[in-house]
């Protein structure tokens, strides 16, 4: 404290002014301070730590470029649509819907000047009933432009309101995604009206389990109604598809920045021009699954309720929080609109070689579509959702969802440093002080993953898209170890397996050694598609044959016995067997016929040790592998008899030829 040299209380009369001179280089009092701050309080001072920038403050009157009438109307759209968005259909209006974050004084002042100059868009004047309709929700749009990283914002909306949202070691934000952590097939419906109860799969197989019209609405005001009581939520307008001629313009209304930064990293990031011009969605999420739908509400049978009406063209997410559920939802969809333009949906991985060559990776959960996608010496096409249209092959996604238990950065480097600052980390177990994440933890699940854009692999393909495929590869993991590690099929088998979508996964691992469990899922993804099985399998058999691709089954599962005696199969030899089929050398391979299924197997393979490309001679125990073969033979029998009475394409012909293509015995 500076004295006034009187000894008398300073109260008494003002404070003598202290002149400090700033005599350069004399050691005497330098005051280096700057010239001082705007701030009259703390909270105007932190108001100056973050930089006000366009995008997040857009309706400030009169500055610069974005003063214009014209953007000025293009935001006031922006808020109307999203109003829209948000309306109880009931009550018959949005709220008002202001952007940026409740708690930061920016958006405050935002508000004022959207008080204004009309700026928010208000509900129409009708007499007001509800609570809901007298507040304003904010709203934290596509929060920063496409150019500079959003995830900043979003990160710090996670950490600030959402338990357990961590900055790992790598940088990448880890979160719990709940009770749920995985999906929930059995919660989704489907609205069965006049035109879906004719043109959708229903029935024993499919995936769509049917709900009305009136319950789907039920289920809507409800997941409204909840982003609405929030004072804030998020909404990511964003693309699928980068076939630009087939591209599909989603918004994703969240209550969760997990969520907005989980689906900014999983579809296509707009540009800012495009964000400016988006206009109004094809397709909207409402995810609210923090909140639960209500178990008396018809056609419900839990608390959870994944909800899709193609007519609305919306879904409704109630009960989980499970990121994967937007993901695969929309996959639902573009697996019903792109059939009707002749275009085939996929679930399948992607990727071309230096030379143009493309290769599928269909393949259920957990077989190896992200892990063998990503191959450092390919350009990653996509990991996961594809579409197949008369140019070539388009990914639908921007990011790539990788499963993480057990991930090494030796054996998968490109995944592994992708997990950085952006990428979303579900569900993983990290050391709490150097959060270092544990891959091998699967104390909250064994369905750990890491949510990245794709261009955080170094050798993606941008745009992504490529040429016509030239090898389809099935990837199944047979936890029973009979299936050969590599397989060449004919157009029939290709198709057989296709329709089949067989892998077997050990449930329960903790509780000790279980059987192996087949499942299998038409088309490698029955839980997403939305026509007959037989509509993807004939347009996959004219696609093949028309542009001469060939087909794989490529076993990434087990060998030299079942789950419990074998081992899986090494992930360097499942490349080595992948590289020789990328470079054409196994097409040219000495092939030997299989018991049972019939397959062609190659006596030899670069890299791989020859003896296990024949299953039974890595068995010690040849009976047991002959039961265990004729076992795994009946279960395709038995699931493959829902199909015999189906014609698969133009031509009876193909039909049963692809009957025939299955095990024999
Ligand atoms: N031989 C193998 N081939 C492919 N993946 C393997 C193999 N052995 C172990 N794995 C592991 O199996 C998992 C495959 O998962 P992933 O590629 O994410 O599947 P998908 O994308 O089909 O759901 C990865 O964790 C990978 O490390
Ligand atoms: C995200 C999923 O896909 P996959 O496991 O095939 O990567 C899922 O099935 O939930
Ligand atoms: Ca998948
Ligand atoms: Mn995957």
């Amino acid at each position: 404290m500076a004295a006034n040299g009187t000894g008398l209380p300073m109260a008494r009369k003002p404070l003598a002014k202290i002149v400090t001179e700033d005599k350069q280089g004399n050691g005497m009092c330098h005051d280096d301070s700057a010239k001082g701050i705007k701030a009259q309080t703390i909270d105007e001072l932190h108001s100056l730590q973050k930089k006000r920038s366009a995008p997040t403050t857009p309706l400030e009157g009169n500055q610069g470029a974005f003063a214009s009438l014209p953007d000025d109307e293009r935001r006031r759209q922006q808020l109307q649509s999203i109003s829209a968005s948000l309306a109880s259909l009931t009550r018959g209006a949005g709220p008002k819907v202001v952007r940026g974050d409740p708690a930061a004084k920016s958006s405050q002042a935002v508000e004022h000047v959207a008080h204004r100059h009309h700026h928010h868009v208000e509900a129409p004047t009708i007499s007001v009933s509800d609570d809901s309709s007298l507040k304003f929700t904010h709203v934290l749009y596509n929060l920063s432009p496409a150019g500079y990283c959003l995830c900043t914002e979003l990160y710090e909306q996670a950490i600030k309101y959402e338990k357990g949202s961590f900055i790992t070691s790598s940088g990448a934000l880890a979160t719990l995604s709940g009770a749920k952590t995985g999906r929930s097939p059995r919660d989704k419906r489907v609205v069965m009206d006049d035109t879906t109860q004719n043109e959708l799969w229903w029935g024993r197989g499919s995936p769509n389990i049917e709900m009305d019209e009136h319950t789907f609405l039920v289920n809507r005001e409800r997941a409204v109604d909840y982003l609405n009581s929030l004072d804030k939520v998020f909404v990511n307008d964003q693309f699928l598809n980068w076939d630009p001629q087939n591209r599909i313009k989603v918004r994703i209304v969240s209550a969760r920045a997990y969520h907005s930064l989980f689906m900014h990293n999983m579809c296509i990031r707009p540009t800012d021009e495009e964000l400016e011009n988006f206009g109004t969605p094809d397709f909207t999420i409402y995810n609210a699954g923090q909140f639960p739908c209500n178990r008396y509400t018809h056609y419900m049978t839990s608390s959870t309720s994944t909800d899709l009406n193609l007519a609305r063209k919306e879904m409704v997410i109630l009960g989980t929080q499970y990121a994967g559920e937007m993901k695969k939802g929309l996959f639902s969809v573009m697996h019903y609109l792109m059939p009707k333009r002749q275009i085939l949906s996929l679930h399948s991985g992607c990727n071309m070689g230096i030379d143009g060559d493309v290769a599928l990776f269909f393949g259920l959960s957990g077989t190896g579509k992200t892990t063998l996608s990503t191959d450092h010496n390919r350009y990653l096409i996509g990991d996961d959702e594809h579409c197949w249209s008369d140019y070539g092959v388009s990914n639908i996604e921007g990011g790539c969802y990788a499963k993480c238990i057990d991930l090494s950065r030796e054996k998968e480097p490109d995944i592994w440093n992708a997990i950085k600052f952006g990428t979303v980390l579900e569900n993983v177990v990290f050391d709490e002080h150097t959060r270092e994440v544990e891959y091998g933890d699967k104390s909250v699940t064994e369905n750990t993953r890491a949510a990245y854009p794709i261009e955080y692999i170094p050798n993606a393909k941008l745009p992504c898209i490529g040429p016509h495929p030239k090898n389809v590869i099935l990837l199944a993991c047979d936890a029973f170890g009979v299936l050969p590690p590599v397989s060449k099929l004919n157009l029939a088998q290709t198709m057989y397996h296709f329709i089949s979508g067989y892998t077997a996964l050990v449930a329960g691992t903790e509780d000790g050694i279980k059987e192996p469990t087949a499942t299998f899922s038409a088309c490698f993804g029955a839980a997403f598609i939305m026509l007959h099985p037989t509509k993807y399998a004939a347009m996959l058999a004219e696609k093949m044959q028309k542009h001469g691709a060939t087909g794989w089954l490529v076993n990434t599962g087990w060998s030299g016995g079942s789950y419990g005696s074998g081992n899986r199969i090494k992930l360097a030899y499942t490349r080595r067997i992948i590289d020789a089929i990328h470079s054409g050398s196994l097409l040219n391979a000495t092939y030997e016929k299989t018991d049972v299924f019939g397959l062609e197997i190659p006596t030899e393979i670069e890299g791989v040790p020859s003896e296990i490309l024949r299953p039974e001679n890595t068995w010690g125990d040849k009976k047991a592998y002959k039961n265990t073969l004729l076992k795994l033979g009946g279960l395709f029998k038995n699931n493959f008899e829902t199909f015999t009475n189906y014609k698969i394409g133009k031509d009876t012909m193909l039909t049963q030829e692809i009957l025939a293509a299955g095990p024999n015995f």
